[in-house]
């Protein structure tokens, strides 16, 4: 079922077009990467999807919505989450209340005289927590974890608003290749338990061939390429785009066997 249809999408700075005429779909139950050099124009695209940036023309049509030049809340609230480059959690918060505040925010409650704080969606918090294999530290401070567990809250936090779609800004920047595998595994696995479409931008080419079900490639503003992996290490365009940049298109052959990097 297609979750998303990107048509004709647009957006100028002056004379520059940062995004020019670019259309894709993504489907429920589907890891979409989105992929191109510096300055490709992905972190455009990405922002006119969230509602940061206005398109100049064309359409974003997200379940039945036209969700273009909306505001990021509607957006949010319409089943479009997001995680961020940067972890965005509370460090001084145990895990659990950095996902209460997020549920709390879902429901727009801003407080319940009756009920200790802490009970508030309590059961709730911790069945999401479970979900990304962190129920067992709850009560910890988020300022204490391993960079990725903090993801993995950060991912909680994200499914608190039952998104159909969510959109991560390069998820495993700063991360070991342990952790970068473990955390693709994983949103692999909540896309497939809960159909949720995923798109991501990513600089790392072996979590994207490793894990993508399907890539879209931009450069200069340009869709230039689409498909699975191996269509799109093959294609001409692609691979002389990437030419010279240093980017690898094998992946490690470590990775490749066990899905674990040295
Ligand atoms: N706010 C802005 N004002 C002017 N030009 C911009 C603005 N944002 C982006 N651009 C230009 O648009 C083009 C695409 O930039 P964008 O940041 O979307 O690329 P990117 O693929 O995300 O790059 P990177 O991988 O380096 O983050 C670049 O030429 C950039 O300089």
């Amino acid at each position: 079922m297609t979750l998303l249809r990107v048509s004709h999408l647009a957006k100028s700075f002056g004379g520059v077009k940062a995004v020019d005429d670019v259309s894709f779909d993504l489907n429920a139950g589907q890891l979409l990467a989105l992929i191109g050099p510096n300055g490709a124009g992905k972190s455009t695209c990405f922002n006119m999807l969230n509602g940061q940036l206005k398109p100049s023309s064309g359409s974003i049509l997200f379940d039945g919505h036209e969700i273009a030049g909306k505001r990021p809340r509607d957006i949010w609230r319409l089943g479009v989450g997001r995680t961020f480059q940067i972890a965005a959690t509370f460090n001084s918060m145990t895990v659990i209340e950095n996902v209460q505040m997020a549920l709390v925010s879902r429901d727009r409650q801003l407080f319940n005289l009756w009920k200790p704080a802490s009970s508030i969606h309590a059961d709730e918090a911790i069945a999401l927590l479970e979900q990304v294999g962190m129920a067992a530290h709850a009560k910890r401070a988020c300022g204490v974890l391993a960079y990725g567990d903090v993801k993995r809250v950060e991912l909680a936090i994200a499914l608190a608003n039952k998104p159909k779609l969510l959109l991560m800004d390069e998820p495993t920047a700063g991360m070991a290749p342990k952790e970068r595998n473990d955390l693709m595994a994983l949103t692999k696995q909540l896309v497939v338990d809960h159909k949720l479409g995923v798109l991501f931008t990513e600089h790392s080419m072996d979590v994207v061939f490793a894990y993508a079900d399907k890539l879209i490639v931009l450069a200069r503003g340009k869709l230039i390429g689409e498909g699975d992996a191996e269509t799109v290490r093959n294609d001409p365009r692609v691979r002389e785009v990437y030419f010279g940049t240093g980017k690898s298109f094998t992946p490690r052959a470590s990775l490749a066997a066990d899905g674990v990097a040295p």
